[in-house]
């Protein structure tokens, strides 16, 4: 069995007159994984993902696709695809023109072309719609397009850079549950760049979550959510995100800088009966369901989900409990205690 991984970066960094791009990146993919970039603007999302398709050459490190050495080649040589979130398609082809482009350029024959075009506007529900031009589509089937020209060029990796950030709430998620069949069903290797971390938990395999050009946690989705290994990834990821607590709030949590706590191990009780004293500050309601945020002079993100309608009062007093098994503990610098 080929244990090798599919794509590794070792040791990268890029910087631009001394300013930093990324920095000790390094990363082993196995092959037909979905991973996602993930982390704020200006983290070094899109430069690890130009890194890799040779639209950036490092200044340190190297940059192996299926073991071989691109650290130094060009683009067209790495056998990858592209997909962005300016379309880019030609406003003046057609839909199949635009998805059969590069094969006219590669060459190849014209029932080969034929035959592939309608295998992708296949998966990509856009029969139908070979004559359009993109001016005549939605944002989404517009997407899917890009989509299509990426699934014919047959290649086994494809990068994708916020594709779907000019979609409105509802097409992204319908779009984004068709790339990740897409993905499966073709077995193809995915990175996936996104600030959005709903998209990155369920689409992707493996997360890398990154700040300021650093990877800070890389693993699963469970991995992110259930063991964040510092107080940024606590806070990044998940909606709400992980409430933190000083140290000195409970007793017997002295030895921590910061205590977290996920909403979901919260309950409240009546003032007086729980374990830490808030204030509720604000009720959200959802209809399904009620977030109260709550106050508290050295916490912050604490938020209790309850059922249906709460008819909380802002300002009143309320207890919350936990169990300690529930309690994730940091240090000074926001890495976490085991
Ligand atoms: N060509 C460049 N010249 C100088 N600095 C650059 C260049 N490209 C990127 N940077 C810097 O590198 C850092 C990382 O940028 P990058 O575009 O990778 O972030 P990102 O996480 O993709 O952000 P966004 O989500 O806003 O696209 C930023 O500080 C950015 O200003």
């Amino acid at each position: 069995m080929n244990t090798e991984p599919f794509v590794s970066f070792d040791n990268i960094a890029k910087r631009w007159n001394g300013q930093l791009g990324v920095e000790n990146i390094s990363i082993d993919i196995p092959e037909g994984t979905f991973v996602a970039l993930l982390g704020p603007s200006g983290c070094g999302k899109s430069t690890t993902l130009r890194l890799l398709a040779g639209l950036e050459i490092p200044d340190e490190g190297s940059i192996h696709i299926e073991g071989t050495d691109v650290t130094e080649m060009a683009p067209s040589a790495r056998n990858l695809s592209m997909v962005f979130q300016s379309y880019a398609l030609f406003p003046h082809l057609s839909v199949a023109e635009n998805v059969m482009f590069g094969m006219k350029v590669r060459k190849v024959p014209k029932d080969e072309r034929l035959k592939k075009l309608e295998n992708a506007l296949r998966i990509t529900g856009l029969l139908g719609y070979e004559e359009r031009k993109p001016g005549e589509l939605s944002g989404g089937q517009r997407q899917r397009v890009a989509l299509a020209r990426a699934i014919v060029a047959g290649q086994p990796l494809c990068l994708m850079d916020e594709p779907l950030s000019n979609l409105d709430a509802k097409l992204r998620h319908s779009v984004r549950k068709d790339i990740k069949k897409l993905q499966k069903d073709l077995g193809m290797t995915v990175v996936y760049v996104t600030h959005d971390q709903t998209e990155a938990m369920s689409m992707a395999d493996l997360i890398i979550l990154m700040k300021d050009g650093h990877i800070m946690q890389a693993g699963t989705p469970q991995e992110l959510y259930n063991i964040p290994q510092n107080t940024f990834a606590a806070e990044f990821i998940g909606a709400p995100p992980m409430a933190l607590i000083d140290g000195d709030v409970i007793p017997g949590t002295e030895h921590a800088h910061k205590v977290g706590l996920r909403t979901e191990d919260v309950e409240l009780v009546e003032a007086g009966q729980g374990r830490i004293s808030c204030t509720v500050s604000e009720s959200e309601y959802l209809g399904d369901e009620t977030h109260v945020l709550l106050d508290h002079p050295k916490a912050k993100g604490l938020v209790v989900k309850l059922h249906g309608y709460s008819s909380l009062q802002e300002g009143s007093s309320v207890d919350i409990t936990f169990e300690d098994s529930a309690l994730h503990f940091f240090d000074g610098d926001g890495k976490r205690i085991n």
